[in-house]
């Protein structure tokens, strides 16, 4: 398979484990390049772990189990291979604390996406090429806030601020984003303006996109499909049409309601 059409990530019979705890086990899923998926569960249900796992932030356990990224191996036999460079560079990574440097300009916060393709000591001294302000300033635009180009992030709203993180990304040429509660700071206004972006990054772009979400509502309205984690397992891999009340006790127990972030209808 070419890696242009390569799933974005494609995890088999994967476990990770925290002493005693086993966050993931036998995590088997494939996300394919043009799909935007939420990532749903129970608090400690091994949302973050599988996403930061996919990006080789942390070595899987040991065994049988394969990571691949965009068709290349990044982790096996509980070793992170030098694949994960390259994957690391085509998987935007978005965080529900937006992680911007809140000293720095959205600006030069997003110019930061560009550092992987260029020398650090440009950054530094702020000599970027002018095609990449040009860019810089083309993602700000996409994504709704040029209009703060200039402001410190951290006098941002948590939405301009989410959005700014979405430019970066853009910036560094991601061909997919994985978002671990990008909306779990946010109002409800700002939550569906982040949302609907990377509905649009994904429709639009084609950007595959891999979301932890805990509102399952959201899940629902703004993802075709859902893979729901219980206690380290996959309990759901389908479509978000499919999670009836019967679905959603099986995975969050009699208080399912409760992870609904906007009342059920
Ligand atoms: N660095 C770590 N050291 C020890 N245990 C950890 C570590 N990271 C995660 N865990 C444990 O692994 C399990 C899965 O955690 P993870 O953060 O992946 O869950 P989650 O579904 O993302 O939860 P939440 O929705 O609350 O963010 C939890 O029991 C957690 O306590």
């Amino acid at each position: 398979m070419s890696p242009s059409i390569a799933a974005v990530a494609s995890v088999r019979d994967v476990s990770k484990t925290y002493g005693a705890r086993k966050a993931l086990d036998g995590v088997s899923v494939e996300v394919g390049a043009g799909e935007m998926v939420a990532l749903i569960g129970p608090s400690g249900s091994g949302k973050s772990t599988l996403l930061r796992s996919i990006t080789g932030l942390h070595p899987i356990d040991p065994g049988k189990g394969v990571i691949q990224v965009f068709g290349e191996t990044v982790q096996q036999n509980g070793r992170i291979t030098g694949a994960v460079r390259r994957a690391r560079g085509r998987l935007g990574m978005i965080f529900q604390q937006f992680n911007l440097v809140g000293r720095l300009s959205l600006f030069s916060n997003v110019m930061l996406g560009s550092l992987g393709r260029l020398p650090a000591w440009r950054g530094l001294i702020g000599l970027w090429p002018r095609a990449d302000k040009d860019k810089a300033m083309a993602a700000l635009h996409r994504v709704g806030v040029s209009e703060y180009a200039a402001q410190r992030a951290n006098t941002l709203s948590g939405g301009q601020q989410q959005r700014g993180a979405i430019a970066r990304v853009l910036l560094q040429g991601a061909k997919a984003i994985l978002a671990d509660e990008p909306v779990a700071s946010l109002d409800p206004v700002s939550a569906r303006k982040v949302m609907e972006l990377l509905v649009e990054l994904n429709k639009r772009d084609g950007l595959g996109v891999i979301v932890t979400l805990h509102q399952v509502d959201y899940a629902i309205r703004y993802c075709d499909r859902v893979i729901a984690l219980q206690k380290g397992k996959v309990v759901y891999d389908g479509p978000s049409t499919g999670l009836d009340t019967k679905r959603l006790i099986e995975i969050y127990g009699p208080e399912y309601e409760d992870a609904f972030w906007e009342a059920k209808a």
